[in-house]
C-alpha cells in the first residue's frame, strides 16, 4: 500500500473583493439614532417633547397592538415588554443628580400596559444580555464605554435636563422583582458543552515568560530535567552488588540495597557509639522505595524507645525527610534497630557534594597544579549559601514548633534531593538511640542552632572542622573575605552561645529579606513544573486511545465476526490501523512515521469532520470515511467488549 496524503479540498481563487461584495458596515449606533428606551418598555417616552435625544417612532399610539406572530425579535421584545411592566421609568443617569424635592412625592412606576396574552403567559426564552437590555442606571457608563462620550458629557452639562422627581423610584437596595430574569436566571441556563479539539495541542504559557531551556534556581533546563529523572527512575531498579548477604525479607520489606559502600576494607564512620548502614528497599504493601537507616548492634530493652518516632512520623516538612516507621530486627544476624525514612533517589549528603575532595579528573589536561587545584572543593556561592540556610531554618522552625529538637544537622546528614534543594535526613534516629538518657528540649533546640552554624561555617570555608577552636579566627576571616556581612552575622550568631533567648525565630527575622527572593525562585519553579506537566498532558490521552484500539484490534473471537469481515460496518477499524501503522512507501519500504500516527491519534480523538481515505489490503476496494464516523466505530465496538468483559465477570 502507498502512503497516502489527505484527500485534498478544492481550490478556491482568492480574488481582491470588489466592492459590491464587501459587507455593508452597520451604521454607527449613535445615540440619535438609538430608539428610547422608554419607548422600548413603556411604548412612549414622555420626555420625548422635553428634549430627549434617543429617537422616538412617530407613533401616535403610545401603547402599540401586540403584532399577531412576532418574528423572533419582536418576540424577545414582546417578552422584555411582558416583564418591564412593574419596571421604573428609564432616566439616563446624570453625574450630578438634581436634589429630590420631600414635599411632592415622587412619580411611581408606569401604568401596566396590556400585553398580548400570548407574550404575558409564556415564560420568556432566556436571552443572552445585550447593551440594550442592560438596566437604565449602567446606561451612562454603557455610552462612555461606546464611545459616545459626547453624549454622556451632554447629559453632564446639563443638570435639569430630567424631571428631578425621576429618581426616586430607584429602590437603593437589590429587589429580585424588578431584575431581568432573562439575565439574572433562577435556574442554571443549560450550556451545550463541546469536548475540546484534541488534535489542537493545548498552548502553553509563552516560553519568555516561562523559559524550559534556562537553568533556574531549583530546575534545571527542560532536557537536564528529564535526564535526571530519567536517572533517579534507573537509580530506583537499581539492584544490590553480587555478594552483598542480604536478608531477602525485612518486616515487611524486600530487595535491599546499600546506599553506602559496605564490606571489608571500607572506612566507616560511627553515629554515636554504633556503626549505621543505609539501605534501600522495597514494601511490599506498596511496592514503593524507602530507605532503611539500620543502626547495627542495638539491643534495644523498651518499646518506649519508639515513642519519638510517632512524633516523627507526624512531621511533614519539604525541609525533612519524612519517617514512616521503625522495628527492631535480627534478620542481619545481630540485634538491629531499623528506622524507615522516605526514599530520594539519588540523593547526596552536602559532605559529599561540596566538601569530599574530588577525583583529580584534569590531570592529563591541565598538569600537576591542575591535578592539585582539582582536589580543593569550590567555593558555595552565596545564593545556595542563603538558599540552605533558609530551608534548613523553615525545616528546624517546624520540628521546635511541635516541641522536638533535630539533633543532628550536620554536612554528612542533609542530603541535596534535587537542584538546590536540601533535606534534614536521618531525624528520629538519635532520638531512639539516646531514648534512655534524658535531656531538656530547651538545651537539644539551642543545639540544633549550634549545629546550623557549624554547617554553615563548613560550608563557607569548605572544611568540616571550620568552627573549632583554632580554626574558629581563620575561618572567620575567609567567611568575611568570600561572603557578605550578612552571611557572617547569620553564621556567628548560630554559633554563638546565646543563652535561652537565642532561638529559631530570632534567625528567622535575620534572615527575613533573603526568605522573599527564596519564595521568588520557589513560586517561579512551580511555574516551571506546571508547564513541563502542561506538556506531558496529552500522552496520557493517547495511551488511552492505544490501548482501547489494542483491545478492539485483532481479537481472535472478532475472526469470523461478521461486522469485522469486509462487509461489515467495523472493517473501517482494521483499515484505519492499517493507515495509521502499516503504511509503506511506492517502494514497499515501511512508513515509520510518529508524527503521521500522532496526528491521526488526535484527529480520532477528537472526531473531526475530516476525511480520510482507507484502502483494502489487496487493494481492491477503498472507503472515505470521516475520522468521526471511525471514532463512533472504535467506540461502540470498546463499549461492547468492556460491556461484555463485566457480564462474564458477573457469571463466574
Ligand atoms: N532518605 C534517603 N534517601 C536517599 N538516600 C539516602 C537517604 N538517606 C541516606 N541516603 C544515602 O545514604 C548515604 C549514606 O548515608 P549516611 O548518613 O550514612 O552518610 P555518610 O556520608 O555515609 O555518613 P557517615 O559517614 O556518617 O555514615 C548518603 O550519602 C545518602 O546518599
Amino acid at each position: 500500500m502507498a502512503f497516502f496524503s489527505r484527500p485534498q479540498s478544492t481550490a478556491v481563487k482568492i480574488v481582491n473583493p470588489t466592492e459590491q461584495d464587501e459587507p455593508k458596515t452597520a451604521p454607527r449606533k449613535d445615540s440619535v439614532q438609538r430608539q428610547c428606551r422608554n419607548v422600548m418598555i413603556y411604548g412612549f417616552c414622555k420626555f420625548q417633547d422635553k428634549g430627549c435625544l434617543f429617537s422616538h417612532p412617530s407613533t401616535e399610539s403610545p401603547q402599540p397592538a401586540a403584532p399577531p406572530s412576532p418574528s423572533p425579535q419582536e418576540a424577545r421584545t414582546s417578552a422584555l415588554t411582558s416583564q418591564a411592566v412593574n419596571a421604573p421609568v428609564f432616566v439616563p443617569k446624570l453625574s450630578t443628580p438634581a436634589p429630590v424635592s420631600s414635599a411632592t412625592p415622587p412619580p411611581m412606576v408606569a401604568e401596566p400596559l396590556p400585553t398580548s396574552p400570548e407574550t404575558a403567559s409564556s415564560p420568556s426564552p432566556p436571552v443572552a444580555p445585550e447593551h440594550e437590555d442592560y438596566p437604565a442606571h449602567d446606561l451612562y457608563d454603557q455610552y462612555a464605554y461606546e464611545g459616545g462620550e459626547d453624549m454622556a458629557k451632554q447629559m453632564e452639562l446639563e443638570p435639569h435636563y430630567y424631571d428631578e422627581h425621576q429618581y426616586a423610584p430607584y429602590p437603593h437596595e437589590y429587589d429580585p422583582a424588578l431584575m431581568d430574569h432573562t439575565y439574572f436566571s433562577p435556574v442554571p441556563p443549560v450550556y451545550l458543552r463541546q469536548p475540546l479539539d484534541y488534535h489542537l495541542y493545548t498552548p502553553t504559557t509563552p516560553a519568555n515568560f516561562v523559559p524550559s531551556t534556562v537553568d533556574s534556581h531549583f530546575i534545571p533546563p527542560s532536557d537536564d530535567l528529564r535526564q535526571l529523572l530519567q536517572k533517579r527512575s534507573e537509580t530506583i531498579r537499581s539492584m544490590a552488588p553480587i555478594g552483598s548477604n542480604l536478608p531477602e525479607e525485612l518486616q515487611g520489606y524486600h530487595t535491599l540495597v546499600p546506599l553506602e559502600p559496605t564490606g571489608p576494607g571500607v572506612e566507616r564512620r560511627k553515629l554515636g557509639n554504633w556503626y549505621s548502614t543505609v539501605y534501600r528497599a522495597i514494601r511490599s504493601s506498596d511496592g514503593l522505595p524507602y530507605a532503611l537507616w539500620r543502626v547495627e548492634n542495638y539491643r534495644l530493652m523498651h518499646q518506649s524507645a519508639f515513642a519519638a518516632i510517632e512524633i516523627w512520623s507526624n512531621i511533614r516538612h519539604p525541609g525533612i525527610i519524612s519517617v514512616k516507621e521503625a522495628f527492631t530486627t535480627r534478620s542481619f544476624n545481630d540485634n538491629s534497630v531499623v528506622i524507615v525514612h522516605a526514599y530520594h533517589p539519588d540523593a547526596q549528603s552536602l559532605y559529599d557534594v561540596h566538601l569530599k575532595l574530588k577525583a583529580p579528573t584534569m590531570q592529563m589536561q591541565f598538569g600537576r597544579s591542575a591535578q592539585l587545584q582539582a582536589h580543593l572543593p569550590t567555593l558555595v556561592p552565596e545564593r545556595t549559601i542563603w538558599s540552605y540556610i533558609i530551608q534548613l531554618a523553615s525545616a528546624v522552625k517546624k520540628v521546635h514548633e511541635v516541641g522536638q529538637a533535630v539533633r543532628m544537622i550536620d554536612v554528612s546528614k542533609v542530603l541535596l534531593t534535587s537542584q538546590n534543594r536540601v533535606r534534614i535526613s536521618a531525624c528520629g534516629v538519635i532520638d531512639v538511640l539516646m531514648h534512655d538518657t534524658p535531656q531538656d528540649m530547651g538545651l537539644l533546640q539551642q543545639e540544633d542552632l549550634t549545629m546550623l552554624g557549624r554547617l554553615v561555617f563548613a560550608l563557607c570555608c569548605g572544611n568540616v572542622a571550620a568552627s573549632s577552636g583554632q580554626n574558629f579566627q581563620k575561618s572567620l576571616e575567609l567567611i568575611g573575605r568570600n561572603y557578605s556581612p550578612e552571611v557572617k552575622n547569620v553564621a556567628l550568631f548560630l554559633i554563638s552561645k546565646g543563652g535561652p533567648h537565642r532561638n529559631i525565630d530570632q534567625l528567622l527575622d535575620m534572615i527575613r529579606g533573603k526568605v522573599l527572593s527564596e519564595m521568588e525562585e520557589a513560586l517561579d519553579a512551580t511555574d516551571r513544573l506546571e508547564r513541563e506537566l502542561l506538556s506531558e498532558l496529552e500522552n496520557a490521552r493517547l495511551v488511552r486511545l492505544l490501548c482501547k484500539f489494542g483491545f478492539i484490534n485483532e481479537r481472535p473471537e472478532f475472526a469470523r465476526e461478521p461486522r469485522w469481515s469486509e462487509t461489515g460496518d467495523r472493517y473501517i477499524l482494521k483499515l484505519f490501523r492499517d493507515y495509521v501503522f502499516h503504511q509503506v512507501d511506492e517502494h514497499g519500504n515501511p512508513v515509520v512515521n510518529l508524527t503521521h500516527v500522532l496526528t491521526c491519534l488526535n484527529k480520532l480523538d477528537a472526531g473531526t469532520e475530516e476525511r480520510v481515505m482507507l484502502v483494502s489490503r489487496d487493494e481492491q476496494s477503498c472507503l472515505v470515511v470521516s475520522y468521526k464516523e471511525i471514532k463512533q466505530c472504535a467506540e461502540s465496538a470498546f463499549d461492547e467488549l468492556a460491556r461484555a468483559s463485566t457480564v462474564n465477570r458477573i457469571r463466574r
